[in-house]
């Protein structure tokens, strides 16, 4: 009989070389001579193993297969076509003959010669006929790749913490140079909240720290300190403008307004509020920047200006503008969650006054600044300081006598019944100044009402819909002219609170008082309560 064919002759040993040379042999001769054989065709059930019987075939071959269930399938032919040959010969696997194709699942063996292919089909070896296990190479593989993988690990792991101990080396020996203690410099940089996505490496911290030093300073309260103490108001902002974004790391979303979202950040340490705006908001941003920074504006009861930037974050431009963080959120979450003493109260008033009062004076000289009306004032735009003071914030809509011909802007529910109807005429700061004078008043009103206990509401809940607009704030104010109700409180102190209000939210805003004379009969009162206790350096005018 033909014996089978081993089709790689890569690795072969001596003998089979000779056997190969043999086939190689029988191939020729086959080729020449062309003897026919009758062969077995088929086997049983398939057929009956004694008619099925081929004739003229150039030879005959027998196999045993071994199917993707496992199970083994036996068959027998012919073939009396020369390429057939070459196809069904010379691919099956010799038992033994190579290692490789031990696991083969088929095994063919052709042979010339009448009915030769009966008897035993050719065997499949015991490998053939399990799952092949992993072989011993598969897990030499699996733990080479693995003991690579570690020692790249090991190697890169080892670099960083190289590079880091350099870095820090570095760092320290620059900080000893500019007289910084250098445990200051070095936690700063490595601080562990420092670690938002936001953060984009030690530039901003060793910024800071440099800043730090040229200010004469080490943190951000002596410098806000320093800055509000000192009267020069400097508001410049104490951050490098084009790396400001980058020396901040957001932490927690405080809150989301109508032109952006507020974060709490770490700079140096310290928590700064980043107020984030997108860029159709920039006008916003840009007057708001505009009036801290050119105006020279610092005061204890405005929000203390950090610094501004303009970043871009996933392919949008983000505006940033970072101002002192007040813990305790805006008057009116304040107002939500506690009620009020009158001494807490007067605190609340008085400081919110003076703020306005120093947006409201025009300060001559080279450390002065031009008259601002806010045209925004509403409890959400004032923040409550730990002391208990008050602190004017969000100067978006902010105008100068510069910005006098600016339109009708602001909160429809604290918007002046001369705004409101169109009858602001002329349209000049002074007036502004009325309508942050109307506003005030709903803001007190909606402090005192936290004195005698009631719930926070806010102006005009008992007509206006939760998010007013133009229409029916004109409505309740012009047309109906309904002003926020007085609680019946008899106390002499609320009831001074009460006609300031009556006064600050008149129709006419010619009779409105002014934030200084409004001041002074704040202290007035708080002179004449025992129950209110103000610091003694607080001048009492009468
Ligand atoms: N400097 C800050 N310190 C602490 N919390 C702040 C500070 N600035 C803003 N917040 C918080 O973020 C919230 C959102 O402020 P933001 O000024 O964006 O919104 P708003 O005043 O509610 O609405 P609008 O954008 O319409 O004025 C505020 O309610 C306040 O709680």
């Amino acid at each position: 009989g033909l014996p089978g064919l081993e089709s790689d002759q890569d690795g072969l040993s001596p003998a089979e070389n000779h056997l190969q040379e043999d086939i190689l042999a029988v191939d020729k001769k086959m080729m020449v001579q062309q003897p026919r054989y009758k062969c077995h065709q088929c086997e049983p059930p398939d057929c009956d193993h004694s008619t099925q019987v081929c004739n003229s075939a150039l030879y005959c071959f027998k196999s045993t297969v071994r199917a993707s269930d496992g199970t083994l399938r036996y068959s027998r032919g012919c073939s009396s076509r020369r390429d057939h040959y070459q196809f069904t010969c010379r691919t099956h696997q010799t038992q033994g003959h190579s290692k490789r194709h031990a696991a083969a699942p088929l095994n063919i063996t052709c042979c010339q010669g009448d009915m030769c292919n009966e008897g035993p089909f050719p065997p499949l070896s015991p490998a053939d006929t399990a799952i092949e296990p992993l072989t011993s190479g598969a897990w030499k593989l699996w733990l080479s790749v693995g003991l690579s993988v570690l020692a790249v690990s090991a190697i890169g792991g080892l670099i960083i913490l190289v590079l880091r101990r350099t870095h820090r080396l570095r760092v320290s020996r620059a900080a000893q140079k500019l007289g910084v203690d250098s445990n200051y410099f070095t936690a700063n940089m490595y601080s562990s909240h420092v670690t938002s996505a936001y953060y984009e490496g030690a530039e901003g911290s060793q910024a800071c720290a440099l800043q730090a030093v040229a200010a004469g300073d080490s943190t951000l309260r002596q410098y806000l300190e320093g800055s509000a103490t000192s009267g020069s108001g400097s508001g410049q902002p104490l951050m490098v403008q084009r790396t400001l974004a980058k020396q901040v790391s957001l932490i927690e979303r405080l809150g989301k307004g109508r032109y952006g979202e507020v974060w709490r950040g770490s700079w140096c340490s310290d928590s700064v509020a980043v107020k984030i705006l997108f860029s159709r908001d920039e006008a916003s941003w840009a007057r708001e920047t505009e009036m801290y920074s050119t105006v020279l504006l610092r005061h204890d009861n405005i929000l203390a200006y950090i610094g501004s930037d303009m970043t871009s974050r996933n392919s949008c431009t983000q505006l940033w503008l970072i101002t002192q963080y007040h813990p305790l959120g805006s008057l009116y979450e304040y107002l939500s969650r506690t009620t009020l003493t009158r001494h807490q109260m007067m605190l609340i008033c008085l400081s919110t006054v003076k703020g306005l009062l120093h947006l409201h004076t025009d300060i001559h000289g080279t450390q002065g600044k031009p008259a601002i009306a806010h045209r925004d004032i509403r409890s959400k735009n004032i923040l409550v300081k730990l002391n208990g003071e008050c602190c004017i914030a969000d100067l978006g809509l902010a105008v100068t006598r510069e910005h006098e011909d600016d339109p009708r802007r602001g909160t429809p529910r604290y918007m002046s019944p001369e705004m409101l109807d169109g009858s602001m005429s002329p349209v000049c700061l002074e007036s502004y100044k009325r309508c942050d004078i109307y506003a005030l008043s709903l803001v007190f009103w909606e402090v005192c009402r936290r004195v005698s206990g009631r719930g926070r509401r806010p102006p005009y809940y008992e007509w206006a819909p939760q998010d007013p607009g133009l229409d029916d704030m004109r409505k309740i104010v012009c047309v109906d002219n309904a002003r926020p109700g007085i609680p019946t409180d008899t106390h002499p102190t609320m009831q001074g609170m009460f006609s300031l209000m009556r006064e600050c939210w008149h129709q006419n805003p010619s009779v409105r008082l002014p934030a200084l004379r409004i001041k002074k009969t704040l202290l007035k009162l708080a002179a004449n309560d025992n129950a209110i206790r103000l610091d003694e350096d607080t001048e009492v005018y009468v």
